[in-house]
């Protein structure tokens, strides 16, 4: 017999993390979503409740929705869910607050419906939701929310995500100023073409990085943090940003730089001590101007979204 509700915690991620535009993405701990889901006797999918931020109770206008609506167009179950959602992720924040709801539901379906799909199918369904956000579909904010740890979309179409390995040490710090960036806007700035040189620095990057997960190689991972492509263009969008990256590169982070589409910055340090001292060193930046802001940090969360 399974289940009739489940209660689970949806957790913010960081995507691109520096090198890995549209590809890269860890899961944090300290910060996510809750969700309530149950079946209901009536057909389709009710959002039922939110509360937190102001967001649409319509399934077909809400991400969580889209993407459950997904998810049972294909199921095709005799009953309905109800879902709940408890946001902490602000909307528009560059942590991926569309992610962790349209994550979340399919997630929580699933578990109900008693598991027919894998977790590279529950990233597939999720990403119908993450469109409506983005203007676009991408699962680097899904995938390691759903698959936990470190991950590397090696392709969209067919849906293909790689689990990475988390080096045991590593720390992650953010600094989210309370403006709303939303991820259309910030992709539709960028330029649709690169000069070639930039290409290659960019894949070397991420090709290292990769390499030093497996390898623990905390000094490759350091010289691997770099952004040519998408940084130069999006930092405009966040004040003090530049103060910031060099705040946390001066007080021990390994890298830093805009955590998916802003205006959240994401440092990865060696050790909790390391991060603490760069959470102090980013809070100073903005301590001195009128920007409302929090901070948070995480180990990296390794399970990804988990049942309560
Ligand atoms: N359940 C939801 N959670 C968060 N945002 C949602 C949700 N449903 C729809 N949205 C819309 O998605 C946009 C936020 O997503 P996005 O710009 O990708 O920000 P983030 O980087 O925080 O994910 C907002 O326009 C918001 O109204
Ligand atoms: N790769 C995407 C990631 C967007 O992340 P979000 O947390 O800002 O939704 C992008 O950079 O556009």
């Amino acid at each position: 017999m399974n289940k009739k509700e489940i209660k689970i915690f949806s957790p913010a991620t960081v995507a691109n993390v520096s090198c890995g535009y549209d590809v890269l993405g860890f899961c944090l701990d300290t910060i996510g979503d809750e969700m309530v889901i149950r079946t209901t006797e009536r057909k389709g999918i009710f959002i039922t409740k939110i509360e937190g931020y102001d967001l649409p109770l319509d399934a077909t206008k809400n991400v969580a929705g889209v993407s459950a609506l997904a998810m049972i167009a294909d199921a095709k179950p005799d009953f309905g869910f109800e879902i709940e959602i408890y946001k902490n992720i602000k909307p528009g924040s560059g942590i991926g607050s569309s992610s962790a709801s349209a994550s979340g539901s399919v997630f929580a379906i699933n578990e109900l419906l008693g598991r027919p799909y894998t977790k590279t199918q529950v990233t597939g369904f999720a990403m119908k939701g993450e469109a409506l956000a983005s203007g676009s579909e991408h699962a680097d904010n899904l995938a390691p929310g759903i698959f936990g740890g470190f991950t590397l979309v090696k392709s969209i179409s067919p849906l293909e995500v790689l689990q990475l390995p988390t080096p045991k040490d590593i720390y992650a710090t953010i600094i989210h100023p309370q403006i709303e960036i939303k991820t259309s806007d910030a992709r539709a700035i960028l330029p649709k073409t690169f000069p070639l040189k930039d290409a290659i620095t960019q894949w070397a990057n991420l090709g290292s990085f990769v390499h030093a997960l497996h390898t623990s190689d905390y000094e490759l991972l350091k010289r691997s943090l770099m952004d040519v492509i998408v940084e130069p263009h999006r930092s405009q969008l966040i004040p003090h940003f530049a103060e910031v990256k060099l705040a946390a590169l001066e007080h021990g982070a390994l890298g830093a730089s805009i955590s998916g589409a802003g205006p959240a910055i994401f440092a990865l340090s060696k050790g909790i001590e390391n991060a603490e001292n760069v959470e102090k060193a980013m809070r100073e930046v903005y301590s001195k101007t009128a920007i409302a802001f929090e901070t948070y940090v995480s180990k990296i969360n390794t399970e990804g979204i988990r049942e309560l």
